[in-house]
């Protein structure tokens, strides 16, 4: 976590950009796509932490480079085909043959632009960055001979891929549940509120401040296990000489593996499985805290998500913020929001965003 501490400046400038928006959007009391715009922030702002640019999806309020469009054709093609990898060898024959583009280029002449920019800065942050990008670390590491340039290209790419829907569907995830429980929203609040009266809290709030807060942690964790970003299952192959699972021998070879969804639903595991319960993971609650396999979104064992410090960042950082200053009226408050199933979990509502009232405000 302490390296992580040194993108918070990358993440305030882009959190700024989102209350600057969110206030606009109270103002002329605009009906907002929310995950969308959520969207829009995450591309922002791990552009911003990986590359010191940010892609100004929030500030153009679209999909200003393709990308988000083009990530989600693609996650959709591993959907269907990953689960049959001999046929992506067949079908990225015929997709040369028609000349089909890769979807990712418009990503890698980012890349390389912003690669070009930096050799050209000798690595040096720009004037307004406050902590030094990942894109500086990945040069150094050139420069020393440790790492060569196609891993400085997989490294940034895989920060904006794996690391922009993945963190914009748990923040939609986050302020669809916080929203929709006024006695969550209302503990919350307490939290922030009862924080910054003590001078614990900043405005905005420090990451180091937001990790002291137990109620916004259990918030984030419960959001996790409730929906957890990635559907698939996430497949591990069976090493020499076999396993034995759950009374199960599996031959070497075998693929085996878990989705987060069955596991955090798992009624054996969980009580109340379907309800937003962030209680469950205080610790004073007189229960006994709920199984580490609850806590899957991320995955585990050798591949677990590289970034999920990064993601734990964002969030920490961006839901304080936001029901601190704002609250979230939805289109549609007595139908659930729609979700879309793929390799990720897409959800979709629409709400508007409007700022808290300061007699509301305790402070
Ligand atoms: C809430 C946000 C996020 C969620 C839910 C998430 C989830 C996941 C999951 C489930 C995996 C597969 C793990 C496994 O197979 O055990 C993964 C892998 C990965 N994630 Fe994330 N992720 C998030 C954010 C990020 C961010 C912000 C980044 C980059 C900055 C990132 C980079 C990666 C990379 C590079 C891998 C591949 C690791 C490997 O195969 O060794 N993720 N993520």
């Amino acid at each position: 976590m302490t390296t992580i501490v040194n993108y918070e400046g990358a993440v305030e400038r882009i959190n700024a950009v989102l209350m600057r928006k969110f206030g606009e959007f109270a103002d002329t009391l605009r009906l907002v796509d929310l995950p969308v715009f959520l969207q829009y922030y995450a591309f922002d702002v791990i552009a911003s932490i990986t590359m010191d640019r940010n892609f100004d999806m929030m500030e153009t309020e679209r999909d200003r480079t393709g990308f988000l469009h083009k990530i989600k054709v693609a996650t959709k093609h591993h959907m269907s085909f990953g689960p049959f990898p001999f046929l992506h060898v067949v079908l990225a024959r015929v997709a040369g043959l028609l000349k089909m583009k890769n979807p990712h280029n418009e990503l890698f002449q980012f890349i390389a632009e912003s690669v070009e920019r930096f050799r050209q800065l000798g690595s040096k942050p720009s004037e307004n960055q406050m902590s030094e990008p990942f894109l500086a670390k990945l040069l150094d590491l050139e420069r020393k001979g440790k790492i060569n340039e196609g891993s400085i290209f997989s490294s940034c790419g895989s920060n904006v891929i794996a690391g922009s829907d993945t963190t914009a569907i748990t923040l939609s995830a986050a302020f669809y549940y916080i929203y929709r429980n006024p006695i969550v929203l209302g503990k919350l609040r307490d939290e922030i509120d009862a924080r910054e009266r003590a001078g614990l809290l900043s405005n905005p709030a420090r990451f180091k401040e937001a990790q002291q807060m137990p109620y916004l942690q259990a918030i984030i964790k419960e959001t996790l296990r409730m929906h957890p970003a990635v559907a698939q299952m996430l497949p591990r192959e069976v090493p020499q000489n076999g396993v034995l699972l759950s009374g199960y021998k599996f031959p070497a070879k075998t693929q085996v593996g878990i989705s987060a969804w069955a596991l955090h639903y798992n009624p054996d595991l969980i009580d109340s499985p379907r309800a937003f319960r962030p209680e469950r993971w205080l610790e004073d609650h007189g229960h006994t805290l709920p199984s580490s396999a609850l806590n899957f979104a991320f995955g585990g064992g050798s591949r677990i998500c590289l970034g999920r410090n990064i993601s734990l960042l964002e969030l920490t950082k961006v839901i304080p913020e936001v029901v601190r200053h704002f609250d979230i009226r939805f289109e549609n408050p007595d139908q659930p929001w729609k979700l879309d199933v793929g390799w990720f979990t897409w959800s979709s509502y629409k709400c508007w965003i409007e700022k808290r009232k300061p007699a509301e405000r305790a402070v």
